[in-house]
């Protein structure tokens, strides 16, 4: 354990009491219009599904934390006191550090590697659309699809995730994993198989993309960013004096439309559908398409920095199977088991992984 501050890169999670007593937060899901009373938005406010990964108090200063490019990044580390380090808050052990000892835990089983992208394979920069990942890392990514499975699961949509990455040799999974494509070569029936369980949601997510275009257009810096199952709203670029005036042209476009929820990522808000449906599922889905929905006969190692990574982190560790690698430079509360301190990190944990399987490869009895 370190004495290093904790710095959310998401939302704090707090109690539904904190929230209740709170009346200068602005409630989430915010009130419906028709006037759902104060007890029925609590009472809604309950839901596991919108706490795990909604948006809560403290959302103003979790965003504010969760940009390493953000100049108030420093303010943030300063403000020590603000996150107190605690006992169950502690940085995970280095999985470059302790390579030998996944490895040895594999035992001889498949490894399967699941990616994300942003703040994993591409550093966090300013411009979503110029998020592109070095050579150097698509040649390592390369590398290690070429010795194990590997599949990339990302909030964007597929196709802007295949558009940075370009290796033909990968899974992807977009939208949060809500639009997985694998490709026929690696199915057990030899069929493409596209997996779309929100597909039903398509002309509201287009409706609120649109809506969301207008309603921030006066913003300065505001970006709206259509993912196909999901939108994103970034506050990156926006001035901090105006993030209260653009959640809030959120809100007022989210009020009509209940059957989609709202959660917080780095320096952005993701709207998605109510469904029940994550990353976490998503590695599960491809776990068991890839013919390994048996526990015992593969290990997935899944590597992630944001908050929606730890639905898959959670399953591994649900499961007692594989482990979750978070994508941090700071402590932070998570269910994964190692950390990498950022991308390029995690390129040299790849690189790791291509050498040690053409050592056992070489090792192998003739
Ligand atoms: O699941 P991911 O692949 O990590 O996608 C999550 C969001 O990533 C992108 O936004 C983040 O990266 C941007 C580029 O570095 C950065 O500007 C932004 O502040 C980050 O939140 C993507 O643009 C979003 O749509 C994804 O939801």
């Amino acid at each position: 354990m370190t004495n290093n501050v904790m710095v959310p890169e998401a939302m704090p999670s707090i109690t539904v009491a904190a929230v209740a007593n709170s009346p200068s937060l602005l409630p989430y899901p915010p009130p419906r219009s028709g006037g759902a009373s104060a007890a029925a938005i609590r009472k809604k406010s309950l839901s596991p599904v919108e706490l795990n990964g909604g948006l809560t108090k403290g959302w103003l200063d979790s965003m504010k934390a969760s940009s390493p490019t953000h100049a108030k990044a420093t303010a943030a580390l300063a403000a020590a006191p603000a996150y107190e380090h605690s006992a169950s808050i502690m940085r995970h052990p280095s999985a470059l550090i302790e390579f030998e000892q996944i490895m040895s835990a594999t035992d001889g089983k498949q490894i399967v590697i699941f990616l994300d992208y942003d703040g994993t394979l591409s550093p966090i920069v300013d411009d979503p659309d110029s998020a592109f990942m070095s050579d150097a890392m698509r040649a390592a990514v390369k590398e290690v699809a070429r010795c194990f499975p590997t599949a990339i699961v990302s909030g964007r949509c597929r196709s802007k995730v295949y558009d940075f990455v370009r290796l033909t040799e990968l899974y992807y999974a977009g939208s949060h994993g809500m639009d997985i494509k694998v490709p026929k070569r690696y199915t057990k029936k030899k069929r493409a198989v596209l997996f779309q369980p929100a597909s039903e949601f398509l002309p509201m997510i287009n409706e609120v993309h649109r809506a969301l275009l207008e309603k921030t257009k006066s913003i300065p810096g505001a970006k709206v960013e259509n993912n196909k199952f999901c939108v994103s709203v970034h506050f990156r670029c926006v001035d901090e004096k105006r993030w209260n005036g653009l959640l809030e042209q959120v809100w007022s476009v989210l009020n009509e439309y209940p059957k989609l929820r709202i959660t917080q990522g780095r320096m952005v808000l993701e709207i998605r559908p109510t469904i029940k449906w994550d990353k976490g599922k998503a590695l599960e889905f491809l776990l068991e398409s890839l013919g390994f929905a048996d526990c015992k006969s593969a290990v997935p190692l899944y590597i992630g920095d944001d908050r929606t990574d730890e639905d898959a982190f959670k399953v591994l560790r649900d499961r007692g199977q594989g482990f979750g690698i978070l994508v941090s430079k700071y402590p932070k509360e998570t269910n994964a088991s190692y950390s990498l301190g950022e991308p390029s990190e995690v390129m040299e944990f790849l690189l790791r992984l291509v050498e040690w399987k053409h050592l056992s490869l070489k090792a192998r009895p003739k």
